[in-house]
């Protein structure tokens, strides 16, 4: 049962989302004590339960209050919208954070001798797709009529199988569609997996635990992002060697010991060392050249 005291999940059961959407939560310190066939799932150190179901129910159980919160792709979030904004369903959430996962792009694809001149090339053929209110709001947009077929999957073949002449599909990698003998043409959405809330009010209690929620979703993507760079430099280099550092933060300057002409400097860099960077580093002196991941972060 779900307990309306508790702050309520709703993340994808199993599928390209649940995994990070999982590992997502158990770095903001959720212990989810996990059953693979359960539907419901309860957090052991925190007034949190998951809701474990198909991604394309998220938007909707967000949208209508069922749940608090949802981690849901930005493609199934925009088509349960279109959808609602035709039907005038409540529709309304808040978006909280885009997350660093869930990356893919909606794309018309059409088979690879088709000579394909841009949308029009589209006109009055019929094209296969899981995102019918995505699709439908680029081809309006391009003045380009056309009729639909409503594939939940498999979308990718088809052509081949006579069922339409283009498809509208997410891709990742170009793999799938390369496979089944398609060339991607136009992208008409970029998505990645977002952390929405449902609109309105919430007692006190709910919106601290949300708002902590939030606090360490944001922390643990910034450390992602982040590195701790270490390395020893001659002091006559220094400046030189701090120019070529990325990121924004101050670095630290410590003295070693047994020399006074070396120094070692350490810096938290909110992008990565290329190895370029570390090659230019090392031709100004540097050495011991050391980036290391960071695992938590709370400014
Ligand atoms: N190739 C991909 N690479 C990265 N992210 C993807 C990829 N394909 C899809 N996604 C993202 O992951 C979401 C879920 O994809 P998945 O294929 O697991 O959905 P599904 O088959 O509809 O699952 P469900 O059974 O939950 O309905 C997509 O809506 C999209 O946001
Ligand atoms: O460009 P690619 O890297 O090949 O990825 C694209 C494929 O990934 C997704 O399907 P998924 O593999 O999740 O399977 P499903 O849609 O059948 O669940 C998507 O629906 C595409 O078919
Ligand atoms: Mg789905």
């Amino acid at each position: 049962m779900l307990d309306k005291k508790r702050l309520r999940i709703a993340i994808q059961k199993s599928g390209r989302l649940s995994k990070d959407s999982q590992e997502m939560l158990k770095a903001c310190g959720l212990k989810i004590n996990m059953r693979e066939q359960r539907l419901i799932a309860h957090c052991e150190n925190m007034p949190v339960d998951l809701l474990r179901v198909r991604d394309d129910d998220i938007p909707g159980l967000v949208m209508d209050g069922v749940v608090d919160l949802g981690i849901i792709g930005e493609n199934v979030l925009e088509e349960e919208s279109l959808l609602r904004a035709q039907t005038e369903d409540p529709a309304q959430f808040e978006l909280l954070k885009r997350l660093d996962f869930g990356g893919c792009r909606l794309s018309l694809a059409v088979p690879e001798d088709f000579d394909y001149q841009g949308p029009e090339s589209l006109r009055d053929l019929r094209i296969a797709t899981s995102y019918p209110g995505i699709l439908k709001a680029f081809m309006d947009k391009a003045g380009v009529p056309f009729s639909s077929c409503m594939l939940n999957g498999s979308v990718e073949v088809a052509p081949r199988a006579g069922l339409a002449d283009a498809i509208c599909d997410l891709v990742s990698t170009g793999a799938t569609l390369e496979a089944n003998g398609l060339k991607e043409t136009e992208v008409i959405y970029k998505s990645k997996a977002v952390l929405i809330k449902a609109a309105g009010k919430f007692d006190e209690e709910k919106q601290a635990l949300i708002n902590k929620i939030l606090t360490r979703v944001q922390g643990v993507q910034q450390a992602r992002e982040s590195k701790y760079i270490m390395l020893h430099a001659p002091k006559a280099q220094l400046n030189k060697v701090i120019d070529l550092m990325p990121g924004s933060e101050k670095p630290t300057v410590l003295p070693l010991a047994g020399t006074t002409d070396t120094v070692a400097i350490h810096v938290v860099s909110t992008e990565n060392l290329f190895w370029e960077t570390m090659e230019e580093l090392k031709e100004l002196g540097a050495s011991s050249i050391l980036v290391l991941p960071i695992e938590k972060m709370l400014e």
